[in-house]
């Protein structure tokens, strides 16, 4: 591993984030100091800022897979990054400036490879084997390190870094995920190695669960001996994604997600249902795993509501039974994946303030208190966001930044392509 030498100055830091909710960028000023153990992170300003609602309903149906031109690509890609790069200025106002961004952009596409990707690597894929096309590489006069390969994963973030960097004057490292898949791995989830030293523990083993559209966990052991080999991570399945989606259409998008989970938590799941939803692939592939809004995403919730109309639930009841699928699956991932309970559950995510779903998952994990990262010190709706602070932070340092046990990639990478920022003064 790396030397735990501190770095003499403090790195002043931008995160930013769009998530699967696609509900805003998330933005993080940070002062970042030390390596890994010795890593320590200040949250200087944390800020929410709205998509324009035009650009979010063209992000959304790009998720869900609607035909766009490339010039149409093009014009969502430059509007983001405007937007990201707006974010970086607001969130400075009153501070010192950054001198790096880490910015993970949007995601819109999100295919995890199969079994593994390349043969030199190796883990399991999302079982949809039979639709992809095998595909050999081009053969050339020199022998490729690999025998046969496989399928890929494929994953697009978008809102390019080198247009951030030219409009804010600061560098700044975007594109975190293609190098892991490009191995092999599901570039996802990254943030499991940042969680690992930010908020393990000497004692205790945890588990840090993001709920966001989608649910991801990382599993700290308790910091000893070989710890880090020992560390876990997957996507869970869905977040808020679902329910999300369930509240846009159960009141004609009046309203786009269920606040502290008030409206579930004046129904009740239908539990049979819940049962049902659990058979799923998904649920049952073993980690490595990733996925996205690609699965769990309009057609998944329309399924459901199919699935529902047998039992003639009412409104609560079905967000009730959406809720308790998003907690049943995060404490069956843990039952059936991990080699033991955790000590603790830290929550992240906009869904660590859906309190019916934290109530829901306490009573499905009795013996494991519940709580969130802000109770450690480490601000759960931010979280994301300084984490992508932290992996320009290694990117710039020569750190690798992904966990071969959390993406499933064959070894660790550096992550992210750097865009320098050219202050160009004209001299006479
Ligand atoms: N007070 C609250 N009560 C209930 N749910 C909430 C609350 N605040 C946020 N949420 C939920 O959290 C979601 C946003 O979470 P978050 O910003 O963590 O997701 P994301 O980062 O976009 O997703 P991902 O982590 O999958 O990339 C909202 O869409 C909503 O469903
Ligand atoms: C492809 C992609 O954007 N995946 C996200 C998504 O949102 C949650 C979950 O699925 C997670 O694996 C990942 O994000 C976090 C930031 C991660 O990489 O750790």
């Amino acid at each position: 591993m790396h030397s735990t030498e501190q770095t003499a100055v403090p790195t002043r830091v931008i995160g930013l984030i769009s998530g699967t909710s696609v509900d805003g960028i998330d933005a993080a000023l940070v002062e970042i100091t030390g390596k890994d153990l010795d890593l320590k992170v200040e949250l200087l300003a944390g800020e929410t800022y709205p998509y324009p609602p035009n650009l979010r309903d063209k992000i959304l149906a790009v998720c869900a897979g609607e035909a766009i031109s490339m010039a149409e690509l093009a014009e969502i890609d430059d509007a983001i990054a405007f937007a990201f790069a707006q974010a970086a200025q607001n969130i400075q106002i009153g501070h010192q400036s950054a001198t790096l961004i880490g910015s993970h952009g949007q995601t819109v596409y999100h295919r995890p490879p199969v079994n593994g990707g390349l043969e030199t690597g190796g883990t399991r894929g999302q079982g949809d084997e039979g639709e992809r096309t095998n595909y050999q590489l081009p053969i050339t006069n020199y022998p490729l390190p690999i025998t046969q390969p496989k399928p890929l994963g494929y994953t697009l973030q978008i809102g390019r870094g080198a247009l951030i960097a030219h409009l804010t004057g600061i560098t700044t490292v975007s594109n975190f995920r293609v190098a892991d898949i490009a191995i092999g791995g599901h570039g996802a989830p990254l943030v499991p190695r940042v969680d690992a030293y930010l908020l393990s523990h000497p004692q205790e083993a945890r588990c840090v669960q993001n709920i966001g559209g989608i649910g991801n966990v990382a599993y700290l052991p308790p910091r000893r001996d070989d710890w880090l080999e020992k560390i876990r991570g997957w996507d869970t399945g869905p977040g808020n994604s679902l329910l999300d989606l369930a509240v846009q259409h159960l009141t004609n998008s009046a309203k786009t997600y269920d606040k502290n989970g008030q409206w579930a938590a004046s129904g009740n799941p239908c539990h049979p249902l819940v049962e049902e939803w659990l058979t799923q692939d998904y649920f049952h592939l073993p980690p490595p795993k990733s996925t996205g809004r690609e699965l769990f995403g309009v057609a998944y919730l329309q399924q459901c509501l199919r699935d529902a109309e047998a039992y003639q639930l009412s409104a609560a009841d079905l967000l009730a039974t959406l809720t308790e699928l998003t907690a049943a699956t995060i404490a069956e991932s843990y039952r059936n994946f991990l080699p033991q309970l955790p000590d603790r559950i830290l929550l992240c995510g906009g869904g660590s303030r859906n309190l019916y779903l934290k109530q829901r998952l306490q009573s499905l994990l009795p013996s494991v208190p519940v709580m969130t990262t802000d109770e450690v010190g480490l601000n759960a709706d931010f979280k994301e966001a300084i984490a992508f602070a932290v992996l320009a932070y290694w990117r710039q340092l020569g750190i690798p930044g992904n966990l071969p046990s959390a993406t499933g990639a064959p070894h660790e990478v550096l992550l992210g392509e750097i865009s320098p920022a050219y202050n160009v003064s004209v001299s006479s």
